[in-house]
């Protein structure tokens, strides 16, 4: 496809056959810079992947790096108002894989999410959040060791669909009128409907069945003990219940999935490694105390999108924070990707050289590993270890480190990439 902006260098596409992805040495990756502290992650982070890959394979692989545009730059190249060019959704379709940085979207009024647009338009259902600790690394909890889990926050339903209307609207009127004229006892419970803003929560079977499905797959290929369902299914029955239903549903027709003590609880070979896997469920509230008190007994969790997002910052915050937070958001059957940090744009940092480029390099490890470049993603993960262990840490480690009077050397974020880059001879 030719392409007006986006300048395709030499390099291959990335296939898929059979369900498998097919990764040539020479893969044409996008990268979306991001707006904020964007820019300054990604110029210290492409260093360390590039390393990473250098140093694993010697030349014989090195990833095609093509810049595609989104947020703020996208006004910039493609003109105002232009916030997600149509060839950058075109350009992931083709080329499957991409990494990004963080993008703003204003409260309240202004353009909606370009970052759920992005999963939405993409059907990157799975949002993969791994959630571990690094050793060394300073964490508000006495045993951040314990929390060893892995998130996977349904991407493309639930309340980010967008389908809402500002109270006072035409649309938020007609809404509410139609509610009142073929749903009276509904309406009656709208406590001030004059001046209520109305939004629609949809989560299907289809899209609960994939999500639990990618979570239980992890589990299985990881050979983990648990999968629970996080929801608020006492509150919001027919969403968040169902989630909860459907999940149960699904590891008993795909998983053969048989009922523990009495049920809901269910437990399934590992087709793998016959070991155990427990699946069982929690509401959300609960799930929120749990996790801080009894963290290990936690493994794979799969929730509907708002419950992921909360959760996401929630755990991040145990093992130090969403400067070291990294995620993807995928699409199994088609092997669509697109690699992200957990963080948001931090716009207070942003031009600073300050903040910590471990979420976004971490998702980029995260990315190897998908591509199969398992020595390049050890690589990384083995220096980050190494620069965290010699206290050499950005300021959000910094400041707590110091807090705690553990000694420690305050990198900018350029130059805790180049640490780890030095720590991987
Ligand atoms: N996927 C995406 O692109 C996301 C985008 N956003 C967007 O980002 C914007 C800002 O959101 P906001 O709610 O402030 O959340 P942010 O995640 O941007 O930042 C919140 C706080 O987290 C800490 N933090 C964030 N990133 C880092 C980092 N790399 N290293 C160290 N600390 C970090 C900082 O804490 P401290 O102040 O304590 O130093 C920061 O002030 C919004 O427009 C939001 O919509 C938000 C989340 C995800
Ligand atoms: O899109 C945004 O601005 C926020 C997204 C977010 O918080 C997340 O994906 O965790
Ligand atoms: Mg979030």
């Amino acid at each position: 496809m030719a392409y007006k902006h986006i300048q395709v260098p030499e390099g291959e596409k990335i296939t898929i056959q059979n369900g498998q992805l097919q990764v040539p040495d020479r893969p044409i990756l996008g990268f979306i810079e991001g707006d904020g502290t964007g820019p300054d992650i990604w110029r210290a982070s492409q260093p360390v992947l590039d390393a990473a890959v250098e140093k694993a394979y010697g030349g014989k692989k090195k990833i095609a790096w093509t810049e595609i545009y989104a947020g703020e730059k996208a006004n910039a190249v493609y003109g105002e108002a232009v916030w997600l060019p149509e060839e950058t959704l075109d350009f992931i379709r083709e080329y499957r894989v991409a990494i990004k940085g963080p993008l703003t979207t204003p409260v309240g009024g202004g353009i909606r999410s370009i970052n759920v647009a992005l999963r939405q338009e993409l059907d990157l259902y799975a949002c993969v959040r791994p959630v571990q600790w690094f050793e060394g690394v300073p964490s508000p909890v006495r045993h951040p060791e314990l929390v060893n889990m892995v998130i996977f926050r349904e991407n493309t339903e639930d309340i980010y669909a967008g389908i809402e209307w500002a109270a006072g609207t035409s649309e938020a009127k007609k809404l509410l009128e139609f509610l009142k004229a073929e749903f009276p006892k509904a309406y009656g419970k709208i406590r001030f409907p004059e001046t209520a803003g109305v939004g629609i929560k949809p989560i299907s079977q289809e899209g609960t069945y994939r999500l639990v499905e990618a979570a239980i797959n992890y589990a299985i290929a990881n050979n983990l003990p648990s999968v629970t369902l996080v929801h608020k299914g006492n509150i919001m029955k027919f969403t968040e219940g169902a989630f909860r239903d459907w999940g149960y549903r699904l590891a008993k027709e795909k998983y053969g999935a048989q009922d523990l003590d009495g049920s809901p609880w269910q437990i399934l070979k590992n087709p793998r490694t016959g070991g155990d896997i427990v699946i069982k469920d929690m509401i959300a509230d609960n799930f929120l105390q749990q996790i801080l008190l009894r963290p290990a007994e936690y493994s794979v969790v799969a929730t509907p999108n708002l419950n992921g997002d909360y959760l996401s910052d929630a755990l991040a915050a145990q093992v130090g924070g969403i400067g070291i937070a990294p995620g993807a958001n995928i699409n199994y059957y088609t092997g669509h990707a697109v690699f992200e940090a957990t963080h948001g744009t931090a716009p207070k940092y942003a031009g600073k050289d300050q903040v910590n480029p471990s979420s976004v390099i971490l998702s980029g490890e995260m990315m190897l590993r998908y591509l199969g470049w398992t020595e390049a993603a050890d690589l990384i993960l083995s220096a980050m270890t190494k620069t965290i262990a010699q206290g050499r840490v950005t300021y959000d480690f910094h400041r707590l480190m110091v807090a705690e009077g553990r000694p420690a050397t305050l990198l900018k974020c350029s130059e805790f990439g180049q640490a780890l880059v030095e720590n991987m001879g």
